[in-house]
């Protein structure tokens, strides 16, 4: 009897074990750019304190931020036991790089939880995400899934979206809708209406990962983003927004001085801790 409650004591000790990363934090060389260090730090924290003890299905979502996700995970030794779902190209190089298992959404449309950057959050968990031309994929990922959690660096916590994210708010629009929408958008009071280029890498705008081109709006403080999303969302060409509302559960920050923080909804209130 005794042998058998040490026995199964043991089996999920070693269970527990499995999940655990193999290389405590403290015991990595800092990285040498303090921005690059807080962004490890956030997302690192944030796939120990949140990665399920029976994981199915991952959400791996995009940026630069998220590439430390994809590593903390890829550091499991149950690595090979779950699915990992990207938000797009980059998402998925990421999960074989690392040597995890890769599904699609259509596959598995209900996720345990995901990880995502974002580029500006504010006081109740809602982003704005697409500053890396993903925010379809990335949303449609992130809703399928029971839990979202955000990381990212000291630069992105606001207490009010478009405060610190000026370039705009990124939104995806059927290429041939382009001018349309930005009348739409003049109309709607956009201070800024930006048709995002590919940059020295490609003449022209840039294409997102579903063909589609991006429109950065910037409409100063968003004091309702909710609104804001749906309005947007009901204009013609507009396929989405990279305004994400009442989702996020948590957000991960790293912080300048080497301390994590996080906001996190309890009940119906965010603490920040
Ligand atoms: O389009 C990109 C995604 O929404 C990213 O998650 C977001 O831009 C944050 O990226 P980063 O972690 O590079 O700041």
């Amino acid at each position: 009897m005794l042998l058998r409650l040490f026995g199964s004591k043991l089996l999920s000790f070693q269970r527990s074990f499995t999940k655990m990363p193999l290389i405590p934090y403290s015991q990595l060389t800092p990285l040498s750019d303090p921005t690059e260090e807080s962004k490890r730090l956030s997302a690192y924290k944030a796939v120990d304190e949140n990665f399920p003890d029976t994981p199915k299905v991952i959400g791996i979502g995009s940026g630069s931020t998220v590439i430390y996700v994809a590593e903390r995970i890829g550091q499991l030794d149950n690595k090979r036991d779950f699915i990992c779902i990207p938000t797009g190209f980059q998402s998925k190089n990421l999960i074989l790089d690392n040597g995890l298992l890769l599904g699609s959404i259509e596959q598995y449309p209900e996720l345990d939880i995901t990880f995502d950057g974002a580029d500006e959050i504010d006081s109740n968990l809602n982003a704005i995400k697409g500053g890396g031309a993903c925010l379809f994929q990335e949303k449609l990922v992130a809703y399928s899934s029971k839990k979202f959690v955000l990381v990212a660096d000291h630069r992105k916590k606001s207490s009010d979206l478009g405060k610190k994210w000026i370039k705009g708010i990124p939104i995806e629009v059927v290429p041939s809708a382009y001018v349309y929408v930005e009348n739409k958008l003049k109309e709607y009071g956009a201070e800024t209406i930006t048709l995002r280029q590919g940059g020295s890498a490609k003449a022209g705008p840039i294409i997102t990962d579903n063909n589609n081109f991006l429109i950065d709006a910037h409409f100063g403080i968003v004091s309702n983003p909710r609104e804001l999303h749906l309005k947007l969302k009901n204009t013609l060409g507009i396929v989405e927004t990279g305004i994400f509302t009442d989702h996020a559960k948590r957000a991960y920050f790293g912080e300048k001085d080497g301390s994590v923080t996080f906001r996190t909804i309890e009940g119906d209130s965010v603490l920040e801790i």
